[in-house]
């Protein structure tokens, strides 16, 4: 049996963070640069409160500005369009994120179209994803960074490496695979239509779970000594009746078959929020001029 290596992404997260922070420090002392980033929340979706809580506060601990917009549910589509442009224009703000999801009846491509690319910290804009897929420097989105980043730590090499990618959202499946590709991986992109997913993720060195459905992956879709990455954060009910959260991949079964896996919670998510860091201090860099 397989001694699995478990991929602590909360630690790894906050060595990142200290290094943000002392980058941020430096950045201050020698530029008089603050980079600011400005959080929008529409509605009170609790778990996006939890999430842009933890945003505002890991942002200021960074020493870097946090600049928050908590607006109503019944926020209109327009109201929203003239905050991001409001923001567009700030020159205090260097990154701007609107948490999703948005609600139902705000159109939410509009409103990432709005971001200017160069303040999309979120990396969703059309210009940032096609830069991405051309090999152009960019801005890249927070959660497949992270995990090209956990991945580059724990698993190197990554060239030649056959990747399958579960899921083909435009926030995580699609510049996972555009990262990977551009690590050297040989990427299949899986999804709900997929013939035979288990075979095809039996075929990974490389699998990265990103459907969204509790536990989908199971133990026996791994091929032995697989490196398995798992974004999803599925909220189940257990027997017992107790709430609590489990990713894409059924991870007890996966211990002893994987090389090594991400748990969730303490995996992928902590990368999320220390990848937004990380790209509010790249965007404050690049539109002060200065080389980073
Ligand atoms: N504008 C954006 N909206 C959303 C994004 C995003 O990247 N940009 N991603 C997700 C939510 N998200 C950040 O916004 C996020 C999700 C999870 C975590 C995290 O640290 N998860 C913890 C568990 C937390 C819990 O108990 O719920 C973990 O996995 O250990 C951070 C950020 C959707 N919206």
């Amino acid at each position: 049996m397989m001694d699995t290596r478990w991929i602590d992404g909360k630690a790894f997260a906050a060595r990142m963070r200290a290094e943000i922070a002392a980058e941020a420090a430096d950045l201050r002392a020698r530029h008089g640069l603050e980079p600011g980033l400005a959080v929008v929340l529409v509605g009170d979706d609790p778990a996006s409160r939890i999430y842009v809580r933890n945003k505002v506060q890991q942002t200021t601990e960074a020493g870097m500005r946090s600049l928050e917009h908590r607006l109503p549910a019944e926020t209109t589509e327009a109201e929203l369009v003239a905050l991001v442009e409001a923001l567009n224009r700030d020159r205090a703000v260097h990154g701007i994120l609107v948490q999703l999801p948005l609600p139902r009846h705000i159109d939410s491509a509009r409103i990432l179209a709005t971001i200017a690319p160069e303040k999309d910290v979120d990396g969703f804009h059309v210009v940032n994803a096609g830069r991405l897929a051309v090999g152009l420097d960019g801005l890249v989105p927070c959660t497949p960074l992270g995990c090209l980043l956990l991945l580059k730590a724990f698993a190197p090499p990554l060239a030649g490496a056959r990747a399958v990618v579960v899921g083909r959202s435009n926030i995580v499946g699609k510049p996972m695979a555009q990262l990977l590709l551009r690590e050297s991986c040989t990427v299949t992109i899986a999804h709900s239509r997929t013939r035979d997913l288990p075979e095809e993720c039996r075929r990974a060195d490389i699998l990265v779970a990103a459907v969204g459905q509790p536990e989908l992956v199971r133990g026996d879709w791994l091929k032995p000594g697989a490196i398995v990455i798992d974004v999803g954060i599925n909220r189940v009910t257990d027997a017992e009746g107790k709430a609590r959260i489990v990713g894409d991949v059924a991870f007890k079964e996966a211990l002893g078959v994987a090389g090594a896996i991400t748990p969730v919670p303490g995996g992928v998510g902590p990368m999320t929020i220390a990848c937004l860091l990380r790209n509010t201090l790249t965007a404050a860099r690049r539109q002060a001029g200065i080389a980073g």
